[in-house]
């Protein structure tokens, strides 16, 4: 986090909700409130046979070729986990490609079969290789991973859970670790659940994006959720030069100081019974935000009404009574093919001129501030965008 983001939000105890992430002083739309770099990541692509990810083992960029050459691939591995450049190898044999992940990694490809871990279970054995690998190479960070939000369930582990734990019990985890046992396992894996934020693959508008990798950030994720956000988060996987696996949140609009900041956990124009259940199933509670308490008492058939297509733009905005947060999904929603991305205007200037520009943090793409371009094509307020 630079010295300029981080006096911008703070930790504080919120009503019902834990902690969460505040403004210290009044933020201007578009300002950058916090970059976070990941203490851990992990691949979300299951193993298929000998065949490695077309992502570099160290900081998921995609590769440019899809099979590596020998400088930027694993000495050791099998499989030769590909890297995308002799520093990212090296950075990665002395941390998260140790000798112990490497190992692990391997075992887990040529003994795919007799496992027959499914593919959430494997993606949840490469996050606990990751954790044990991590309470090695740096167990401060492995302590600030366990300090973050996540009760282990009060019933006894399923057994998918014995499974897994057992399958890492058996790679012996590093010898240096001594903290190894299954009230571990269980209590990592409940921290990796409320906590993980996804890396997507690239964009695309024909193909519907899955995660490339997960990974933990540990001042980010004191961001709570809310379904009708003040902020977004940002990733640059594969075009920023350095640090390419931090998040960058930024602000929609203006907030003042001392509101709290929330962030959704999931794109925004998913209906309210769909949130809720997602919400409760993978985060352990019931959301009570406004958008929440005005769509709970809209009959089921309306409840599409929150997709952003041209009928929900039009119908909203025409019955602002039903559904007074239209004004969000005109500004803030990306209407790009296949995007469901939110838009965040570009940061302000050094004057505190807010931006006509908003950038999606899906596709990626720029597009005109529709409050200041009345239809949103950038025509009428001298915004144009190539
Ligand atoms: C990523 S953490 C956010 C920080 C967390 N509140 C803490 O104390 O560290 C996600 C967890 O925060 C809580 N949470 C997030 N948003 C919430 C909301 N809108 N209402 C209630 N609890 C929320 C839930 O327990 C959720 O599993």
């Amino acid at each position: 986090m630079s010295e300029k983001t981080a006096s911008l939000v703070k930790t504080a105890e919120i009503e019902g909700k834990g902690r969460g992430m505040v403004a210290t002083q009044q933020v201007k739309a578009g300002q950058i409130v916090l970059i976070d770099s990941p203490i851990l990541l992990y691949s979300a692509i299951p193993m298929k046979n000998g065949i490695y990810s077309n992502y570099c083992s160290n900081c998921f960029r995609k590769l440019n070729t899809p099979v590596p050459s020998p400088v930027v691939s694993c000495p050791s591995c099998s499989y030769h986990a590909p890297f995308c450049s002799p520093n990212c190898r090296s950075v990665a044999l002395s941390s998260s490609h140790s000798h112990w992940v490497c190992g692990a990694l391997n075992y887990m490809r040529q003994s795919q079969s007799q496992l027959s871990l499914d593919n959430e279970r494997q993606v949840q054995a490469y996050f606990l290789i990751a954790a044990y690998n991590l309470a090695v190479v740096s167990p401060s960070n492995f302590q600030q991973l366990l300090s973050l939000e996540g009760e282990s369930p009060s019933t006894p582990p399923d057994a998918a859970t014995l499974m897994i734990h057992s399958f890492i019990a058996f790679l012996s985890p590093p010898r240096s670790f001594a903290g190894f046992s299954l009230e571990l396992t269980t209590a990592l894996l409940a921290k990796d659940k409320v906590n993980a934020f996804g890396l997507m693959e690239p964009f695309s508008e024909s193909v519907d994006r899955t995660v490339r990798a997960y990974g933990i950030y540990p001042k980010a994720s004191f961001f709570n959720h809310d379904c009708l956000p003040n902020a977004c988060r940002f990733d640059y996987v594969d075009s920023a030069a350095e640090r390419n696996t931090d998040i960058v949140v930024k602000v929609l609009h203006d907030v003042p100081e001392g509101r709290e900041i929330c962030l959704s956990y999931f794109p925004v124009d998913e209906n309210y019974a769909d949130r809720q259940k997602r919400l409760l199933e993978d985060y352990g509670f019931t959301c009570e935000c406004d958008r929440c308490k005005v769509e709970m008492n809209w009959p089921d058939e309306d409840q599409d009404e929150n997709e952003n297509d041209e009928s929900m733009e039009e119908d909203g905005i025409e019955n602002e009574d039903d559904f007074p947060h239209a004004y969000f999904f005109f500004r803030y929603m990306c209407d790009g093919n296949n995007c469901s991305g939110t838009l965040a205007p570009l940061p302000p200037s050094e004057e505190g001129t807010p931006s006509k520009v908003m950038e999606c943090n899906v596709c990626g793409q720029l597009k005109a501030d529709k409050s200041f371009c009345g239809n949103g094509d950038g025509g009428e307020d001298g915004v144009v965008l190539d």
